[in-house]
């Protein structure tokens, strides 16, 4: 999976392999089913290639800089040539557009389209319209647009298209999905929309306010951020992929398409920080119109315009990548409860305020309701940020995002006191979180806050307790949190598991496969790799308790961990090498953009 690069127009996106195979493309939406699912499965469940006939692997390939456009290159014995592959911005039906272009030489090239709508199940009916190739089946139309030049050929439900380019030539082709029952789409002109992108992204790219080392990486992250947003409605999606596996051949596969409130609103801290306050305004109104409502009716995600129900199935016909089943489409974690969300709320909320953000009248009422419901739910357990599976506990980062929901809201009266409400009482709900998770999250004796309350597993999370306000960097508490979690939760190459039991299983694994203590605390089978976000939280407790040097050595090795266009997913397994978990990550961009900031921005200090 780390050899994809990703593209995408913010309302859907596409993962482009090293062979020139767009392998996961979901149309029209984020979160609907894909047309081309080679990545879960073969090319036989969906792919478009578009390479040199007789080449594989490409020889080089990279983002234009600042922009979401690929150029994959190839040189072969008769030539070299480039594909260039982009979504454009979209005011109309999506069009997927890729531009062949001679280098060097004369080249053969070949484009092998295999559709095969809702996840790679439904095979369309093809046809030629005009010189032009149209698939059709159910609600799903897609339109094949190439140069008159550029014979098609049905055969075995694929569209083959072999052609020459010279040095100097340039063929294009353009994929566009429209409602079946809709009229044809209008074409598209390629050239414009290819010019027109690169000069969208440079100029958004060039908005960031970042400007210390590694700035290539931060701007990297920040456009995968923007590229996760879904446009029309600001809601922004934790991953554009499903079931990409925690361990390969596993079962810890899940369906990201969807829009946490956990990890928006940590997107959106990055995004405010860099500068982006247009997409946090956006994401603001998307959250005050998804939570709209009975504030016990919170869902720690909704869809992409705010639908509540995200039913979760699994994906028979689809193998897995590499063999990892089941495939699952929705996510059932959508019914847990998740403590922390009240927290990463508020904090987004006040941040907007404090950024300067228009407020909106509504805002501050909502999140009065929201506290309202959290004075007398916060005791209760829940499934915590890592969605467990398992018996609902009482985790100590839940019990802290509490105290972190109260804290912003006794602030923001303290900082205007016209915002209407009880002060006194926000403050007593703080002081009475604190001293619970002071007392009985805390073990004295091996001196570390613990995953839940009287337990003795360790939880990566709890490394957040400095950066959210909690207690101070220099508190001996927290100087023995970061030292507890190192000594049990890394591995030898300096990485962070997320919790105590999570094993990538096998021989000589980095981490301990120890799935029967760990099925107890997140009820599922087999191991995980390390957590990289996990491993940036570390860099930046470490920076904030004067570890300068080791953070940027930690911050550096987590950089050379990204793959060639500088994405990540969710985790790495350093025994193998390899990325795991869906891709790109939202998490994972957002602990880079926090880590660069918290060690180089304006406001590092030392
Ligand atoms: O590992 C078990 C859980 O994995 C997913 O949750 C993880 O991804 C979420 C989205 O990025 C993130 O908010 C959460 O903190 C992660 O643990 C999955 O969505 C869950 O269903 C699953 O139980």
């Amino acid at each position: 999976m780390e050899d994809y690069a990703l593209i995408g127009d913010h309302q859907t996106a596409a993962l482009v392999s090293r062979t020139g195979s767009v392998d996961w493309l979901c149309l029209p939406r984020f979160d609907s089913g894909a047309c081309f699912a080679a990545l879960l499965g073969d090319d036989e469940h969906g792919h478009w290639r578009v390479a040199p006939k007789d080449a594989d692997v490409c020889t080089r390939r990279a983002y234009r800089p600042d922009t979401l456009v690929l150029d994959t290159e190839w040189d072969t014995p008769d030539g070299s040539v480039r594909v260039t592959d982009l979504m454009p911005q979209r005011d109309r039906a999506p069009d997927l557009v890729r531009v062949v272009e001679g280098l060097r030489g004369e080249v053969t090239v070949r484009s092998t389209l295999r559709l095969r709508f809702d996840h790679g199940s439904v095979v369309p009916w093809m046809r030629r319209a005009d010189g032009h190739r149209v698939a059709v089946a159910g609600p799903d139309s897609v339109w094949l647009r190439t140069d008159p030049a550029v014979r098609t050929e049905g055969q075995d439900f694929t569209t083959y298209s072999d052609f020459t380019v010279a040095a100097g030539e340039r063929v294009t082709f353009v994929l566009t999905w429209h409602p079946s029952h809709e009229p044809r789409p209008k074409p598209l002109d390629a050239e414009q929309a290819l010019r027109d992108s690169v000069a969208d992204w440079q100029a958004w790219a060039a908005r960031c306010r970042y400007d210390g080392p590694h700035r290539d990486a931060v701007v990297r992250s920040l456009i995968t951020l923007k590229a996760l947003t879904y446009a029309p409605t600001g809601g922004i999606v934790a991953a554009p992929t499903t079931s990409l596996p925690e361990e390969i051949g596993g079962v810890r596969n899940w369906d990201y398409r969807y829009c946490w409130l956990r990890d928006s609103t940590l997107t959106l801290g990055a995004l405010i920080s860099a500068g982006y306050l247009e997409e946090a305004e956006a994401w603001r109104d998307w959250l005050l119109r998804a939570v709209a409502g009975d504030p016990s009716d919170l869902q720690i995600m909704y869809g992409l315009g705010g639908e509540r129900r995200l039913p979760e199935y699994e994906a028979g016909w689809l193998p897995g990548y590499e063999g990892s089943a089941p495939v699952r489409i929705g996510n059932q974690a959508v019914s847990q409860r998740q403590l922390d969300v009240y927290g990463e709320v508020v904090d987004s909320l006040t941040l907007a305020r404090r950024s300067g953000l228009a407020t909106r009248p509504h805002g501050w009422r909502l999140q009065l309701a929201l506290m309202e419901f959290l004075r007398h739910c916060w005791r209760e357990p829940d499934e915590g940020l890592w969605e467990v599976r398992g018996p609902r506990r009482h985790f100590v980062h839940s019990k802290v995002m509490a105290w972190v929901a109260a804290d912003r809201t006794v602030r923001a009266m303290e900082d205007d006191p016209a915002l209407p409400g009880d002060v006194e009482r926000w403050r007593r709900l703080r002081d009475d979180i604190h001293a619970e998770v002071c007392e009985r999250g805390y073990d004295a004796e091996r001196r570390t806050f613990t995953q839940s309350y009287g337990s003795r597993e360790l939880d990566a999370a709890v490394l957040l307790i400095p950066r959210v306000g909690f207690l101070p960097p220099d508190d001996p508490r927290v100087l023995g949190t970061i030292e507890a979690v190192r000594a049990e939760l890394s591995t030898k190459e300096g990485l962070l598991r997320r919790y105590t039991a999570g094993g990538a299983g096998g021989e000589g694994a980095a981490v301990v496969d120890a799935a029967v203590e760990r099925a107890t605390v997140d009820g599922l089978p087999g191991g995980e790799g390390t957590f990289l976000v996990c491993s940036f939280w570390l860099a930046d407790a470490l920076h904030l308790t004067g570890h300068g040097e080791e953070a940027r050595d930690l911050f550096e090795r987590l950089l050379a961990l990204r793959n060639d266009v500088g994405l990540l997913a969710e985790e790495y397994d350093p025994v193998a090498g390899r990325q795991l978990g869906n891709f790109p990550q939202a998490f994972s961009h957002v602990g880079l953009v926090g880590t660069a900031l918290a060690l180089y921005g304006p406001d590092a200090a030392g």
